[in-house]
């Protein structure tokens, strides 16, 4: 399918075509899924993977204003004018927004008083960069390159005015908190887990539930032990743990704090494990003590993990990747080694935009 601009359907949002955020907004919603559903065709079939005899459900595709995060640009680029929103398509020009139909309506609502905010905070033609969570707790605030030494204690007094009477869970400026209401936390399967505004997470809470939905009903039934490789703050290691044991691997120090944090408080059958998983891959000896690996790398991948998987006798590896290109790359060199791809669950979570999620499911051949 061609992608046009000059498409009949017409586009919700008013900013469609100056925003980059968006770029698929033109199309119709049954182009849309089409468009996507043959994007993933399309990279399988150039590693050369039938989907033949490969469960292959239909891509999910998340709803709109479910996003939980949107990092934001501004530029104060008069006296009492700061534009607000995001980067027009290749290009740092920002573009001032009033409506944005992807992120949580709260996270919307927030533009406009954080325009007015940002007179008061932001020095003259300067720019900044905002991070907006939404948490248990309310609204997780995060101006990035403002320097907060040079604060008035006016200014700070505005930021602290903003935050109460935008009910934040906490409002921090380059690293350093002015005002918390509450420690944000975010909800992985009943389970709170500490966050901070770069904390890795995914898009929408449906995004977090429907993958841990896939991963887990691809577990088999009698008790496993599970290796959770790039396990972040446990977004999947959390659900994981209803099902056996689990060994959690990640290298953000943070986020391995956070999570053993919530593994201790409720007494969860998970180890944790600090590595850097590129540099220092889980070797066969290692990956032979586990029934099922889970892995959910980085959109580059996770080349050299996947070279020692392939060799392995584990009974089943379940991959959630963020990128095509890397996720069907690994998969070839899983397909070359012991294993054959049995089930392919396509998500939608960045909505109107070029990327597609996917859960594959590999057996051991044989
Ligand atoms: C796509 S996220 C997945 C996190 C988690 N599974 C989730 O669903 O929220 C990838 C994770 O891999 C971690 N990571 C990136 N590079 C890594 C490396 N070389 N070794 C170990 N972990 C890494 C990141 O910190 C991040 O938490």
């Amino acid at each position: 399918m061609t992608l046009s601009l000059a498409s009949s359907y017409s586009p919700p949002c008013p900013h469609f075509g100056l925003c980059g955020g968006c770029a698929l907004q033109h199309l119709s919603p049954s182009d849309y899924r089409d468009y996507k559903q043959q994007k993933i065709l399309r990279s399988f079939e150039r590693q050369k993977i039938s989907l033949d005899h490969v469960l292959f459900d239909p891509i999910e595709i998340v709803l709109p204003q479910t996003r939980r995060r949107a990092v934001l640009k501004a530029h104060r680029a008069a006296q009492s004018v700061v534009d607000v929103g995001f980067y027009q398509r290749e290009s740092h020009k920002i573009v001032d927004i009033q409506r944005c139909f992807v992120v949580l309506p709260e996270i919307e609502q927030l533009i406009s008083p954080l325009r007015q905010v940002l007179i008061a905070l932001l020095p003259l033609r300067s720019k900044a960069e905002i991070f907006v969570t939404k948490c248990e707790q309310g609204l997780d605030v995060a101006l990035k390159r403002v320097e907060p030494s040079i604060l008035t204690l006016e200014q700070r007094e505005a930021g602290a005015q903003f935050a109460i009477e935008q009910k934040l869970a906490r409002l921090s400026i380059d690293g350093e908190p002015l005002y918390i209401a509450a420690s944000p936390t975010v909800s992985f399967s009943g389970f709170s887990v500490d966050i901070t505004p770069d904390s890795f997470l995914q898009a929408s809470f449906t995004s977090d539930e429907w993958l841990a939905k896939k991963v887990c009903h691809a577990i088999p039934p009698e008790p496993q032990k599970i290796a959770d490789l790039f396990c972040g703050r446990g977004t999947l290691t959390l659900p994981l743990t209803k099902l056996g044991t689990v060994h959690g691997y990640e290298m953000d120090q943070k986020a391995l704090i956070a999570l053993q944090k919530t593994i201790t408080k409720h007494h969860l059958p998970v180890t944790l494990h600090h590595r850097h998983l590129f540099k220092e891959p889980l070797t066969l000896p290692e990956l032979a003590l586990f029934d099922v690996v889970v892995l959910n790398p980085p959109r580059e991948g996770a080349l050299a993990q996947i070279k020692h998987l392939a060799q392995t006798q584990v009974k089943r590896i379940i991959m959630v990747s963020c990128n095509l290109q890397s996720c069907t790359r690994d998969a070839r060199i899983l397909i070359d080694g012991h294993y054959e791809l049995k089930e392919l669950y396509p998500l939608d979570q960045f909505l109107w935009s070029e990327h597609v999620e996917v859960v594959t499911v590999f057996d051991l051949k044989g």
